[in-house]
């Protein structure tokens, strides 16, 4: 769904990305790690058209992503950046709404099946007992899954989330990442995020690219990306990681800052 070839980004005269090569197939979970810094959210905003690379290329079903309208890239694509901000006199129902905006002429008004898909996205989000509520009153959690609604009410082919899951409690983060699951596995949308639990990263994805200093380290599943070595090479940790039997999922023990 998405092909980077050797794309290089820059903020002044600093180059962050180096020839970073990212391949996301679709109907898969893929996560950025890395260390602050590393470039994950620069990448993403790469791909979405925010950042203009220096050079390389960035294909989104094999086509060039700036040979693509805008019109068609809001239809297909969602981005949630780490702080999304709505005015603050939105609830859940109007941010939820914005999204089938791509689907209306400048004319037109939303229609029978608009409404049924902005209900439809607030069930899927288990978020329809706040649905009128203002976005103001809700708490972290709830606000996460009002936008996840928002992105899926635009029935994207491919969502990009950039850390999903900062500043909610465990239980939080869990039903949010459970969410995106779902997403993928019900409705087949491809999933892109930025995420720092390793653990987080390690269950949830298909696909995982850890990145350091701007490059890929290392890419592949899970259990190919999360061991001992790769971590430590690229986060400065100790840790032990644990296959088991029950989960078909590295499970990483942080240890300690290695020397
Ligand atoms: N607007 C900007 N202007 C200048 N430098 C920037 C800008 N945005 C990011 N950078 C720099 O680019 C580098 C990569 O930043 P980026 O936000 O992509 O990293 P990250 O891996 O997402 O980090 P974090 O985990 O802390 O969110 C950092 O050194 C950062 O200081």
């Amino acid at each position: 769904m998405i092909k980077t070839k050797k794309i290089h980004v820059s903020y002044g005269k600093k180059k962050i990305i180096d020839s970073v090569d990212i391949h996301i197939k679709e109907g898969t979970i893929n996560t950025l790690i890395g260390p602050n810094g590393s470039g994950k959210s620069t990448i993403l905003k790469a791909l979405t058209q925010q950042k203009k690379i220096d050079s390389g290329e960035i294909f989104f079903k094999q086509k060039p992503i700036q040979s693509l309208s805008s019109m068609y890239w809001a239809k297909n694509v969602t981005y949630l950046p780490q702080n999304p901000k709505a005015p603050s006199d939105y609830t859940v129902w109007d941010l939820v709404s914005l999204s089938r905006n791509a689907y209306l002429k400048w004319y037109e008004r939303l229609g029978r099946k608009d409404y049924e898909i902005i209900e439809e996205s607030i069930r899927k989000t288990n978020i329809q007992d706040h649905k009128y509520k203002l976005l103001s009153e809700l708490s972290g959690g709830e606000r996460q899954r009002a936008w996840i609604a928002m992105a899926l009410a635009q029935e994207p082919e491919l969502i990009i989330l950039d850390e999903p899951t900062t500043f909610l409690d465990i239980a939080y983060q869990f039903e949010v990442l459970e969410i995106v699951k779902e997403l993928n596995e019900k409705e087949n949308i491809t999933v892109l995020m930025v995420l720092h639990d390793l653990n987080h990263a390690a269950k949830y994805s298909d696909n995982i690219v850890l990145l350091k200093a701007g490059k890929v380290f290392a890419e592949g599943t899970p259990r190919e990306v999360m061991n001992s070595e790769n971590i430590r090479a690229a986060f400065n940790i100790e840790v032990k990681v644990q296959h088991d039997e029950e989960h078909d999922y590295p499970l990483i023990y942080p240890i300690k800052k290695a020397v």
